[in-house]
């Protein structure tokens, strides 16, 4: 699947948004990407994640575990397990702690695994993902996403595939272009506001 076709389902299914947001990083953006309007969609779903499926087969070979950080990576990293033929767990949070896997998930030995990311922004929610990862036995060969909107400048500490790379800018809280510092401010992600 091509970068234009991936962003083609994003613009038909409304997930490309303006305005002024806050993200997950605390970092201020003009621009957001709404997956969930994608994951909504079961058809649009399979569709991009199958593209996703190809590019982390090419990529890493064969996987056996795709693991992902909640909440937003849990619904395509099901759908891309599913189209790889592998298993599919997730990280979480404790109220405002760190991600870990729960519900007796595990990476097991000899197992290969890759993370599964919606989007990518500064690569900190991936990395506090692939953290949590650091002692299970099996093997997390890389990383991939759906958009990585850091223009391949995060990084992961590893390898990361995406299918789409933008390049959006993002702004720190007290250095906002007069434009966005003129709309009030929406948190659209799970991750706690610091304070
Ligand atoms: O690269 P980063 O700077 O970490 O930003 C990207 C992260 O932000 C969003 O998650 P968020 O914490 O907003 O919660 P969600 O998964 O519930 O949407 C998105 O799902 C990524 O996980
Ligand atoms: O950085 C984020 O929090 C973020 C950016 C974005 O475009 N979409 C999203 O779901 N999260
Ligand atoms: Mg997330």
């Amino acid at each position: 699947m091509t970068s234009d076709e991936v962003l083609d389902e994003f613009r038909a299914a409304g997930a490309l948004l303006e305005g002024h947001f806050i993200l997950s990083s605390g970092l201020r953006s003009a621009v957001f990407l709404q997956k969930m309007a994608i994951f909504t969609d079961p058809v649009r779903t399979a569709k991009v994640c199958a593209g996703l499926a190809d590019l982390i087969r090419a990529r890493y070979g064969a996987v056996d575990y795709i693991v992902s950080p909640a909440v937003g990576g849990i619904v395509p990293g099901y759908e891309t397990a599913r189209a790889l033929g592998a298993k599919a767990i997730f990280v979480e949070r404790d109220p405002g702690g760190p991600f870990a896997l729960r519900r007796g998930f595990r990476i097991p030995h000899g197992a290969r695994a890759v993370m599964v990311e919606d989007i990518v922004t500064t690569g900190l929610s991936s990395r506090e993902c692939l953290a949590a990862l650091r002692d299970e036995p099996g093997e997390v060969v890389g990383a991939a996403c759906l958009i990585d909107r850091s223009g391949g400048k995060a990084d992961l500490g590893m390898p990361l595939a995406a299918l789409v790379t933008l390049d959006i800018p993002n702004y720190s809280p007290d250095a906002l272009p007069p434009e966005l510092a003129a709309i009030p401010p929406v948190k659209p992600g799970s991750r706690a506001l610091p304070g």
